[in-house]
């Protein structure tokens, strides 16, 4: 066997966006949600450019897996809201009585899994197994209906209790909140081998001497990623936590990964992505170092592009993906072409001997439009190869897969999408017979409340 072939690879698991893809402004503190609200969407193509992305990776060499959307709207959500009667009525009540709670209830923010668990490879936690924990998403009342369902894909799609360790989401209540990987990178000098893990936090619930944004929320808290990092029993030698500078979020950075993005020995980030900065990438620095690696920094200062820019282009909502022997590629969303400072930039780093080596650019505008960059769109999880093999082999991209994914849009997702729709029971229905075929084409059993008894 090749040395490639027994080495530990990073897989890319993306959302694949879900039919009722919309703009409800539900974000409060991101600012492309909010700025989008009510504007008309089109889930068909939001869907195909989510494809596009994972498939040129895929030809790319690099590992692909697809994570499933969740059944929206969510009416078994309504119903424990006090809405009653058939679906239907459901419905129409919540779209006359409560449209905010029907939007809430319709979000396909699932497509964004990056927040849908945070994943420790067997290599750094006390088991040697793959640990995993959805996110609870307790800071935005759309977002908390996705762990349950979340946990369930998750489990359909790595089963080995002999290789994954599943944990239940932390304690849902904003002290607790967690939005997952979006907080979280890990950096080692190979996939296979212990690593640091970097954990990002907006604030503290219990301590008040850690500061705190004034304008935005702070999403995930000190005591949540301290908590994740127990359950998955890192060492203490494996694990930084550092603080998000309050101010970037009262910009719009409302999770670590609109500032900054690293892999493997890698950290690519804004002057101004942290709190106390020099003291937390010293001490990540020198625990990299003890496991063998060396972290590679490359900053980016404010008078080179400022953080409004890194907000509006998502420089750092990108994709940094390690190839053995060359420089990285980083994957950003077209965006970042459109911003003359960030794309100069970009210019100037793929010319210099830095770690970027090339970059490739995608639209993603759909999902960018709710504030869903390359970045947000995909989970990580490095693998082990016998734990490759251990995944369930639905949900690895393939070419037949990708023809049948797209077959599987056209047929069954609208390609315009207004708020008002949300209403219709008719779309419900639509996204029942999708989602129901597509757990037989990924192999998932029975996940979704409708297939439940
Ligand atoms: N990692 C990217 C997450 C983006 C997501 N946007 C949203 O939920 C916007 C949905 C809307 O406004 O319709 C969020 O803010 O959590």
């Amino acid at each position: 066997m090749s040395h490639l072939a027994l080495a530990a690879r990073e897989v890319n698991f993306d959302g694949l966006v879900g039919p009722t893809h919309n703009y409800a402004g539900l974000s409060y503190g991101n600012v492309a949600s909010q700025a989008s609200k009510q504007q008309c969407s089109n889930p068909r193509e939001a869907a195909r450019q989510g494809l596009a992305k994972m498939q040129a990776l895929m030809e790319l060499g690099f590992e692909q897996g697809v994570l499933a959307p969740h059944e929206r709207p969510d009416i078994a959500s309504l119903r424990r809201l006090g809405f009653a009667g058939s679906d239907a009525q459901v419905l129409e009540s919540a779209a006359r009585e409560a449209l905010p709670l029907l939007l809430s209830a319709s979000s396909a923010s699932a497509m964004w899994t990056a927040n849908a668990a945070t994943v420790s490879p067997s290599a750094d936690t006390h088991d040697g197994r793959v640990h995993f924990t959805p996110a609870n998403l307790a800071c935005k009342f759309h977002r908390s209906l996705e762990p349950t369902t979340t946990a369930r894909i998750l489990q359909a799609m790595f089963r080995d209790p002999a290789h994954f360790q599943h944990h239940a989401p932390l304690p849902s209540v904003a002290q607790f909140g967690d939005e997952g990987a979006a907080n979280h990178t890990r950096f080692s000098h190979d996939h296979g081998a212990p690593g640091v893990e970097f954990f990002v936090f907006g604030r503290s619930a219990f301590d008040p001497r850690y500061p705190e944004p004034h304008r935005y929320p702070a999403r995930q808290t000190l005591e949540a990623s301290q908590a994740i990092a127990r359950l998955h029993g890192l060492s203490e030698e494996g694990v930084v936590f550092a603080q998000q500078n309050p101010a970037v979020v009262d910009q719009g950075v409302f999770h670590n990964d609109v500032i900054s993005v690293g892999n493997a020995q890698v950290l690519f980030h804004h002057e101004d992505a942290f709190l106390d900065s020099d003291r937390v990438l010293d001490e990540l620095q020198g625990k990299l170092a003890r496991r063998g690696g060396q972290l590679q920094r490359l900053c980016v200062r404010r008078n080179e592009i400022s953080v409004g820019d890194a907000v509006r282009s998502y420089l750092f909502n990108s994709q940094l993906l390690d190839r053995p022997g060359q420089g990285a590629l980083l994957v950003v969303p077209d965006e970042c072409r459109q911003n003359p400072a960030v794309w100069d930039y970009l210019q100037a780093q793929v010319n210099s001997a830095g770690p970027l080596g090339e970059v490739k650019v995608f639209d993603l505008k759909q999902s960018m439009q709710n504030g869903g960059g390359p970045a947000c769109l995909r989970l990580r999880v490095a693998l082990k190869p016998d734990e490759l093999a251990a995944v369930n082999p639905g949900v690895r991209f393939t070419p037949t897969l990708h023809t049948q994914l797209l077959d599987w849009v056209d047929r069954h997702y609208r390609d315009r999408l207004a708020p008002a729709d949300l209403a219709d029971p008719q779309l419900l229905g639509e996204v029942r017979t999708a989602l129901d075929e597509l757990t037989q084409l990924l192999g998932l059993g029975s996940v979704y409340p409708f297939q439940l008894p």
